[in-house]
């Protein structure tokens, strides 16, 4: 009922814990604090919380538009309505390394178990875009270090993202990003998200230099090849995450039952796609809210 009933400070622990086990955690992405409950009552380990999607939620590009009070507002509903750790996508952390400490700290007043600064310049670009630019070495470090300096809680994930692969074709790219990482993790980065990675092989690259947790972004139609989790987990892959998907899956659903309202007037045809109301009310935990008032859930709701 209402809110999780796990603390943030609980979450990072347990998170920490299941990430040193070694297996691979999945982080589906989150398009909505419902879809977060979903996602939890499914199985998965975490919630992941996309920049892409929060901005496209509003109608705009992911090109740094959205402020840190849009996304730790944003990340602190979805956060609090789910048991599992949820880890936000911080973009370039707002600004200087200042911000970016200030940043840390409000993601973790908003109650996220993690978060993943860039060393993209800004204005930022989606990471499997071409064209993309990254700061200098010591800049992406001060980033880095200010987050893990900020923190008051030493369970808050601070994840350096690298987008340096994509800046160099072939070997020189992974290169690139095996150093950059290395260098990330003497900063204090306590997890690496290889930003655009090609193949397995690169991944597998990188979990070989490192002896940090990675991440592997599946996201589609992007320059990653879209691997299984049993693929990802072979390799030795730490978390994974399907940042956009679920929206996209959404948004693809809802343009088809638009045309079917457009074509034929109604959307009976649609009814066994749709989440049925007693899967939403379950979801929601109508009955729980008897407790307070009997009158609330004194219905049925026929299937
Ligand atoms: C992971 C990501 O940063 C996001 O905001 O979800 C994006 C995803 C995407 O645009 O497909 C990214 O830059 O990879
Ligand atoms: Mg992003």
């Amino acid at each position: 009922m209402l809110y999780a009933q796990t603390t943030p400070a609980d979450k990072r622990r347990q998170f920490r814990e299941r990430l040193a086990s070694g297996e691979l955690l999945r982080f589906p992405g989150a398009f909505n604090p419902l879809s977060a409950r979903l996602i939890e009552r499914k199985g998965f380990d975490g919630v992941y919380i996309s920049g892409a999607v929060l901005s496209a939620d509003l109608g705009l590009p992911d090109i740094g538009l959205t402020t840190l009070t849009e996304v730790a507002t944003r990340a602190q509903q979805i956060a609090r309505m789910t048991e599992l750790p949820a880890i936000v996508d911080a973009d370039t952390g707002f600004g200087e390394p200042m911000n970016v400490a200030r940043t840390i700290q409000t993601l973790e007043d908003a109650g996220l178990a993690g978060a993943h600064i860039e060393d993209q310049v800004n204005p930022k670009r989606c990471g499997h875009l071409d064209g993309k630019a990254v700061v200098d070495e010591g800049t992406a470090l001060k980033r880095i270090r200010a987050a893990v300096d900020a923190r008051r809680d030493p369970n808050f994930l601070v994840m350096a993202r690298t987008d340096i692969r994509a800046t160099e074709p072939g070997d020189a790219g992974l290169r690139l990003a095996v150093d950059r990482a290395k260098a990330l993790v003497d900063a204090g980065a306590d997890a690496i998200f290889p930003e655009a990675m090609r193949t397995l092989e690169e991944f597998a690259a990188m979990r070989e230099a490192l002896d940090v947790p990675i991440l592997a972004n599946m996201t589609e139609f992007g320059k990653s090849e879209l691997f299984s989790s049993q693929q990802l987990a072979d390799i030795g892959v730490n978390i994974v995450i399907w940042p956009v998907s679920m929206l996209r899956i959404a948004m693809g659903a809802t343009g088809r039952a638009l045309d079917e309202l457009n074509e034929v007037g109604h959307l009976t045809g649609k009814l066994g796609e749709m989440q049925h109301r007693a899967d939403l009310y379950e979801l929601i935990d109508y009955e729980e809210y008897n407790r307070f008032d009997t009158s609330v859930f004194n219905f049925e709701v026929e299937r």
